[in-house]
């Protein structure tokens, strides 16, 4: 036997960091949670129960928090960079540092339509994502967006599928849609720091177009299909971030079934007339796709 594949660091590392503006009293805070695994020569702990090769998971940890401290965790495509490129210039066995990060909203509070100055609600367990390995030939990185929860009560069909003696779905012009958003953007490879650092407000920009572009195209598209639907939202990222290679979305059909009502005294609930539905937790529709630049 042989080891063929080896990486190990410190998982669900929770950090907070707070900004404090002297001048205007406002506060900002960041929530992530942190995923850190190396990668080199480690094989030997593997084998032969060597550990002098060994950073231990625990110091893993601890950098993690150093590093928030001396550096901004903003954005988190920056943090990741930073982060992954010190057990590289630390440590000459290691060759790859493999970082995800997930942001959790803290969003600042309106009270009497004034923002807050440092108090901030979970406005949805949606989070922003990203996945960075840091690499001698370069950092790589992947941008996204997890648990976009979106519904729409009509501005759905699906007809004109397959019908065969396996089918048992109507077609319908007129659906409840709704999904899970993930969606993900994968930049260019970036040559080093120093070239993520350069333009770095380009992950912000991103973010915010491809949150604004999904939420826009899931409202107003009269969706013939989950698939042309997200379709639409790939190709108006890749024109919205011309540094993004590719992009893809994973979006489960989370379905609303009519519940038929005649049964009782003739009440009508389905078709035209349906207003009462059974949400299900499953199963789902899982539609997923990757767009790249032509
Ligand atoms: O948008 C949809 N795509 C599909 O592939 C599918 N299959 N059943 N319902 C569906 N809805």
């Amino acid at each position: 036997a042989r080891l063929s594949a080896a990486r190990y660091g410190k998982d669900n590392v929770r950090v907070y960091k707070v900004h404090k503006d002297e001048k205007t009293g406002q506060q900002s805070v960041t929530e992530m949670t942190v995923c850190c695994l190396l990668e080199g020569q480690i094989e030997t702990s593997y084998t032969e129960a060597d550990n002098s090769v060994v950073v231990a998971t625990d110091s893993i940890k601890n950098t993690i928090y150093i590093k928030a401290k001396e550096h901004p965790v903003n954005p988190p495509e920056l943090y990741a960079s930073i982060l992954g490129q010190h057990f590289l210039d630390k440590y000459a066995h290691i060759t790859a540092a493999h970082i995800d990060i997930t942001v959790h909203r803290w969003t600042r509070m309106v009270i009497d339509g004034q923002p807050h100055p440092h108090s901030f609600l979970r406005d949805g367990q949606e989070t922003r994502n990203v996945e960075a390995t840091v690499t001698r030939d370069g950092i790589a990185i992947k941008s996204g967006i997890v648990g976009l929860q979106v519904l729409k009560s009509t501005g759905s069909a699906f007809h004109g599928f397959v019908r065969d003696e396996f089918t048992t779905l109507k077609e319908t012009w007129d659906r409840i849609l709704s999904t899970d958003v993930d969606a993900g953007w994968t930049w260019q490879k970036f040559a080093n720091l120093a070239a993520v650092q350069e333009g770095v407000e380009r992950f912000d920009a991103a973010w915010e177009a491809a949150r604004n572009i999904t939420l826009k195209t899931f409202a107003e598209d009269e969706s013939a299909s989950v698939q042309n639907t997200m379709y639409k939202m790939c190709e108006q990222i890749l024109d919205a971030v011309p540094e993004a290679d590719k992009t893809n979305y994973s979006l489960p059909n989370k379905h609303y079934f009519e519940v038929d009502l005649s049964w009782h005294k003739g009440l009508q609930n389905t078709g035209k007339d349906a207003e009462v539905f059974a949400p299900q937790s499953g199963p789902n529709g899982l539609i997923k796709c990757e767009v790249s630049r032509s």
